[in-house]
């Protein structure tokens, strides 16, 4: 069934899209129509965010639903322009469940200013928001690859890391992709993340 507002499965996807997106609006991670977010139901279906809206302001009609391959169900749908590495990552592991976008100034500065290929977060509490993490005696790294305006080519770039990636990763000059299980832990851990960039670029700023 695809999703239409009759659908209670699919009225509470769009419910989880629009309140996270109001959630990362408040905290500055969407600004203009940055930014995008998806979620795929417990029958398969994916629900993700029209391209071009305000992510803070959605509506039941700015989510829509893509098959597995990214492709509108509707037509005349134009889903996320980014919707490529949505489905990369459901594709990539069963256990996805919500996928979220963002473009914060932290994830923004330090994409552009890291110089290696990925940055080093160490020694955080926060670090055990991520799956498997017991203490804050370790060492995780999130990766950085160069923007692309063919998502579809940097989607083969990510593809090769995929499977180690324990935090997320960040597209330079860009933002940020973070996910989990389901809508509230993708959400956790877009603000475990975020806060750990926060905490990253307050102590580069302090050192120089
Ligand atoms: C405001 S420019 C941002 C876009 O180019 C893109 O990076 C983005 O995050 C939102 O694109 P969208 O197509 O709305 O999902
Ligand atoms: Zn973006």
């Amino acid at each position: 069934m695809s999703g239409t507002i009759a659908d209670p499965a699919w009225v509470e996807a769009c419910q989880q899209i629009m309140q996270a997106g109001r959630r990362m609006d408040a905290r500055g991670w969407v600004p203009a129509t940055a930014g995008n977010l998806s979620c795929r139901l417990a029958d398969g279906r994916i629900a993700i965010t029209r391209s071009g809206g305000h992510k803070g302001f959605l509506s039941e009609n700015g989510v829509i639903e893509i098959d597995p391959q990214g492709t509108p169900l509707n037509p005349g749908d134009r889903a996320s322009a980014e919707t490529l590495l949505h489905t990369q990552l459901y594709a990539h592991d069963a256990s996805i469940g919500a996928v979220l976008h963002g473009h914060s100034v932290a994830a923004t500065v330090l994409s552009m200013d890291e110089v290696s290929d990925a940055i080093t977060l160490a020694d955080y509490e926060i670090l055990k928001v991520f799956e498997g993490q017991k203490t804050h005696e370790t060492s995780l790294e999130l990766p950085l690859f160069h923007n692309d305006q063919d998502i579809a080519r940097l989607a083969t770039v990510v593809a090769p890391v995929l499977a180690d990636m324990k935090l997320g990763y960040l597209i330079r000059g860009h933002g940020v992709y973070v996910w989990g299980p389901d809508m509230p832990t993708a959400l956790a851990r877009l603000e475990g993340l975020e806060f750990l960039l926060a905490c990253h670029l307050a102590r580069q700023q302090k050192a120089h």
